[in-house]
């Protein structure tokens, strides 16, 4: 696979502050890399790097094999971006917005308009002006903004901050089309795990301006623990039973009614017989998987998380 931007040992201080730390990164052509970290990590500034908005202060950026230096521009045609959020003429239509970037990029292409407002589900509503559009349609209109010029390259940063459940999943299937019909890569960066799990193809975890795991989904999946948890009228009582019958010992009762079974060689239907034999009520029994949060807080706060 092709890497599209490759980091290399990217340090960036203010003063004697280092708030990116030696980074190194690899985003391969045509995947959505999930740029995770708490906030104040240094996620935005990485990506400002990339896109020559803020000098580093040691290390290496490559966009599509070509150093990135102070004075490269010409890369930047590009890449799409949007960086903290899309700002617009609030009292202008959003055709005329859009128009307005086609007239700045020197972009001939003004029917492309129409297309790129379809693309992103905002057709109909080209001729109201920005004030008037949701928080939801205004990142989508951003993001039609930054994709006008038909860039191979998309770097968002925190798009879907702010909005609701469904605007939420608007900006996922938006990405997710960006991916699969245009073949974008794309460079998104979110505070929260969940947001980004379900349609990311590699996964960067910053914390502290420290790179502390790239990693694929694919290896997470695997990485991640399955599990077999078991609801009961009692678990100590089930806890018993999975000891001395079954010869268990790497489980545990999560409450008075939960217990979590992490060894795989017995099977489920063995578990449950034994423990029905045994005159233990079992409400549910059923295969589960800890997910990306709880390997991100694992990363972050160094410790499995309990509630
Ligand atoms: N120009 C600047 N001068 C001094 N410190 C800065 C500057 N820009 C950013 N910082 C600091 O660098 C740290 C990282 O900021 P950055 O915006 O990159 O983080 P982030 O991961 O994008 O978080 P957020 O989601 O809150 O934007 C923060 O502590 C911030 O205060």
């Amino acid at each position: 696979m092709d890497t599209v931007i490759r980091i290399n040992q990217l340090s960036k201080a203010y003063q004697k502050d280092e708030i990116v730390s030696k980074v190194t990164m690899h985003i391969e052509k045509g995947e959505i890399y999930g740029f995770l970290g708490p906030n104040g990590a240094g996620k935005t500034t990485i990506m400002k790097m990339i896109l020559n908005l803020v000098k580093p202060t040691s290390g290496e950026i490559f966009v599509l094999n070509q150093p990135v230096s102070q004075t490269s521009f010409q890369y930047l045609e590009h890449i799409g971006s949007i960086i903290e959020y899309p700002v617009f003429y609030e009292r202008l239509t959003a055709a005329e917005n859009l128009k307005y970037h086609c007239d700045y990029a020197r972009f001939q292409g003004r029917d492309r308009i129409r297309e790129v407002l379809e693309t992103v589900g905002l057709t109909g509503v080209e001729d109201k002006k920005v004030h008037e559009l949701s928080l939801g349609m205004k990142q989508r209109l951003g993001i039609a903004r930054a994709i006008l010029t038909r860039p191979t390259i998309l770097i968002l940063d925190e798009p879907i901050n702010g909005l609701d459940p469904v605007g939420i999943k608007d900006i996922r299937m938006l990405l997710l089309k960006l991916k699969k019909e245009c073949g974008m890569t794309i460079l998104v960066s979110s505070h929260i795990v969940s947001e980004i799990e379900s349609i990311a193809d590699t996964i960067g975890i910053i914390n502290r301006g420290q790179l502390i795991r790239e990693v694929k989904m694919t290896e997470i999946r695997k990485e991640n623990v399955e599990y077999l948890e078991i609801k009961v009228a009692n678990s100590k009582q089930a806890a018993l039973v999975l000891k001395k019958k079954l010869n268990l010992h790497h489980f545990e009762a999560v409450d008075t009614e939960t217990i979590r079974v992490y060894q795989h060689e017995v099977p489920q239907a063995v578990i449950n017989k034994e423990l029905v034999l045994n005159d233990i009520v079992v409400n549910s029994i059923e295969t589960q998987q800890s997910n990306l949060e709880e390997y991100f807080l694992n990363l972050i706060h160094g410790g499995r998380q309990h509630a």
